[in-house]
């Protein structure tokens, strides 16, 4: 490796661009300059304006069919920027919180020509950032001439591309004995990835025998839930369920994964309860902000796992997909382990959206 940032950290710089509303530019056939909507500032409207070239939102396919606009790209539409849009017109396509005050934003005009590869990029990239899925686009001639001259992070877009769809390499920084309430024989172990992504834990009770299937948690971080005891969702009861089960076992393994709101991060998630407290259900909030109803990467779970030592779980879930997923990526789940507790008024519609939607078992 050269001085120089290689591609993940490059995409590592975008990232953090983003979501200080700097723009990047995606190197390709037509090359886009791509900044992210929620965190466009007027003036940087105003420079993108002053480029002179037609300006196009990109939008994921979920948000683009809830506005009604026509999605041509698969999961991507490109939606035609008015000269005289300001920058509320953009915010308010990005962000659902007044689509019943205000309904008829349209009529939208979706682009049909050219590619959207690149706009894939700076959603993913947006996603990544926790941010809402919206960039405001512009193609830019010369690309890296352009990025270079104007300080701008500039990604390629053919060694992007295979990089979204993979998970981080994870690496043991450190690990501490931790006794807790539910045991004294605790241990933290922290990983970090690769890609300047989030660091994820493993909380391991006991001593497991790696050669056995181990009790295993692979819980998905919710601070809502887990820290300050939210009566919406079962998260707080599960973890501290799951940590007692091993407690009373006296072994077991507890991955937290720092992948909040099923990955799309606390902002968007307080985005879904503002959609909840409307009248949408979990499954279709998240859609209206223009996400998967799951954006996790349950993969990372099994490769911490794995670098752990372990081969197969005792999984304690209600998920089917987590236990799939283990499956696919090379850990065996001997068993699935319900764990159904802490259901009350406030959390029963959504316990019963996410088994009539996305497949939990009750
Ligand atoms: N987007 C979104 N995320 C939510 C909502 N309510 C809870 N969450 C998140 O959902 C995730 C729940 O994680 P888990 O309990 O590990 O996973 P699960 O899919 O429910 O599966 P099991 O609990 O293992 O059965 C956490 O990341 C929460 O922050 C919601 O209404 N919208
Ligand atoms: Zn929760």
């Amino acid at each position: 490796m050269g001085l120089g940032p290689d591609i993940v950290e490059m995409l590592a710089r975008a990232r953090a661009d983003l979501r200080m509303g700097v723009p990047i530019v995606v190197l390709a056939e037509v090359s886009v300059l791509a900044v992210a909507v929620e965190a466009m500032t007027p003036e940087r409207l105003a420079a993108l304006r002053a480029l002179g070239a037609p300006l196009e939102l990109a939008l994921t396919g979920w948000r683009a069919e809830t506005m009604k606009a026509r999605v041509y790209d698969g999961d991507v539409a490109r939606i035609a920027v008015p000269e005289a849009a300001a920058l509320g017109w953009l915010q308010s396509l990005a962000d659902p919180a007044d689509d019943l005050a205000t309904p008829m934003k349209g009529p939208l005009q979706s682009l049909r020509d050219g590619d959207a590869a690149a706009h894939r990029v700076a959603i993913q990239l947006c996603k990544a950032a926790r941010l809402l899925p919206a960039a405001l686009c512009a193609p830019v001639p010369e690309g890296l001439k352009f990025a270079v001259s104007h300080s701008l992070t500039a990604i390629p877009l053919a060694l992007a591309e295979p990089l979204m769809a993979q998970s981080s390499l994870l690496h043991p920084v450190v690990q501490a004995r931790l006794p807790v309430e539910a045991s004294e024989a605790g241990r933290l172990h922290v990983f970090r990835p690769e890609d300047g992504g989030e660091e994820h834990y493993a909380f391991e009770i006991g001593r497991p025998d790696r050669s056995q299937p181990v009790l295993a948690r692979l819980h998905s971080a919710c601070f809502t839930g887990d820290v300050m005891g939210s009566l919406k969702c079962d998260c707080g009861p599960q973890l501290r369920g799951a940590l007692a089960q091993m407690g009373a076992e006296g072994a077991g393994v507890l991955l937290y994964m720092n992948q909040e709101g099923r990955g799309i991060g606390l902002a968007n998630k307080m985005r879904a309860y503002a959609l909840q407290d409307q009248g949408f259900d979990t499954v279709d909030a998240n859609h209206r902000l223009g996400f998967e109803d799951d954006e996790r990467d349950f993969r990372l779970g099994s490769d911490i796992l794995k670098s752990m030592g372990f081969a197969s779980v005792r999984l304690l879930t209600n998920n089917p997909a987590k236990v799939a997923m283990m499956e696919a990526s090379g850990i065996s789940v001997t068993e699935r382990v319900p764990l159904k507790v802490g259901e009350n008024r406030f959390n029963r519609d959504y316990l019963a959206t996410k088994a009539a939607k996305s497949g939990h078992l009750l």
